[in-house]
């Protein structure tokens, strides 16, 4: 598994924490031995009478991973999400967090360690939001001025001013609002692993990309285990680091989005993204995977001063990007008008006038300067190039 050889590490990525960890990761010297995994899986079964919900799956989580249970409706991810804080009991196999058997401890100090949301949000309705945030820090004994600082700070990092929210009751708050106070509720005591079933369920395409986008940078998440259910394909791409596709109860692969993209374990793992497979393969690229397949014109040798005049002078793109943005990010940003500037909006319309200019955070590294139908054909031979990697 990949924790077992590799360490991720983040960084300010444009991209967001989960692609930024899977496009830096860097070997560890063969002299440091690998972390212990923050969850532990065997072997985990659960049966109910004449059916089988989970059968047998096993992975590990490494501390700071976010894994995607994904999956057709009745695949058994609610259930086996809900086995790792016991809230359901497995009919066979082991749970383990940091070493220790959950089925050891009392589910509900085992739960406070765990930060747990919930698609219906389960907020107290008699409760303020202040007061709902509140509650297991109260339940372990924080005190009255800790936790309104940390709710108070939460709120304000979740965009919800606590002058105008904190008094609030649920009813008063739009189903993303709610969202948001379900999120700053299982974050305010700080826990290091957090259990996500379907978080954004409930809100509309539009808010749903917001807020994931929001919950993607967001800080104190940022070092946390998570494990988060969806059936959104473009959802679980977005937030993994690894993905497990499951159906009829059963893991069919796990593994990086890449991996489950082009090195699928079998048709069912095909065809589960065949429909949103160019998409994804937009957001699955980086510009790092393109950069073998430019055309050598695109190197420069630019200066970084003239490097930087040359943006401000002729181009519209004001920054450089990483090549760890992903190819959908940099269409994006080639084609997307200024909304301000009325000269910039012009020049969309001859999208071959501007230029990304890709740039290691090494300076000695090659820069490279790329127009829309470069970016397109590199994109066309890297799919090329991993697809045909894969069969043979
Ligand atoms: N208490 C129960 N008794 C009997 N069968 C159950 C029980 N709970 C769940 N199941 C069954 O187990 C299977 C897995 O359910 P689960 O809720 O884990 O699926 P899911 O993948 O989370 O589905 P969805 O995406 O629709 O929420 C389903 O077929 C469901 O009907």
């Amino acid at each position: 598994m990949r924790h077992a050889t590799l360490c991720g590490t983040r960084n300010d990525s444009h991209a967001g924490r989960s692609a930024a960890s899977r496009y830096l990761l860097t070997p560890l010297p063969l002299s440091i031995a690998p972390a212990p995994p923050v969850i532990r899986v065997r072997d985990l079964s659960k049966h109910y009478p004449g059916h089988m919900a989970v059968q047998d799956v096993s992975f590990e989580l490494a501390a700071g991973e976010t894994l995607v249970l994904l999956g057709p409706s009745g695949c058994g991810k609610t259930t086996l999400l809900k086995m790792l804080n016991r809230l359901i009991e497995p009919t066979t196999g082991t749970v383990e967090i940091n070493g220790v058997a959950v089925g050891q401890q009392r589910p509900e100090v085992l739960r406070r360690g765990i930060g747990y949301v919930i698609q219906q949000v389960g907020l107290l309705p008699h409760y303020t939001v202040a007061e709902n945030v509140g509650v297991v820090p109260r339940l372990l004994g924080h005190t009255a001025a800790a936790i309104a600082e940390r709710t108070s700070a939460l709120l304000t990092r979740l965009h919800l001013p606590p002058v105008r929210f904190a008094d609030q009751y649920p009813h008063q708050l739009s189903g993303g609002q709610q969202q948001r106070v379900g999120l700053a509720r299982a974050l305010a005591a700080d826990p290091p692993i957090m259990l996500l079933d379907e978080p954004f369920g409930a809100l509309d395409p539009v808010t749903r990309a917001g807020i994931r986008r929001e919950f993607r940078e967001l800080e104190e998440l940022r070092a946390k285990t998570m494990v988060l259910v969806t059936h959104d394909v473009t959802e679980a791409f977005e937030l993994a680091d690894r993905i497990a596709l499951l159906s009829g109860g059963q893991i069919q692969q796990i593994g990086t989005p890449h991996e489950l993209l082009f090195r699928p374990a079998n048709d069912f793992v095909r065809d589960f993204f065949a429909a949103e497979r160019l998409a994804l393969q937009l957001r699955t690229l980086r510009l790092r995977d393109l950069l073998p397949f430019l055309p050598p014109s695109t190197k420069t040798a630019l200066s970084k001063s003239l490097f930087l005049g040359e943006i401000n002078i002729s181009l519209s793109i004001d920054e450089p990007v990483s090549p760890n943005y992903s190819v959908q990010e940099a269409l994006e940003i080639l084609t997307a008008p200024e909304a301000s500037d009325a000269a910039a909006a012009q020049q969309v319309a001859d999208a071959s006038a501007r230029y990304l200019i890709i740039v290691e955070s090494d300076e000695n590294a090659p820069r490279y300067r790329v127009a829309l139908p470069e970016l397109m054909a590199a994109f066309a031979h890297a799919i090329h190039h991993a697809e045909t990697v894969w069969k043979s």
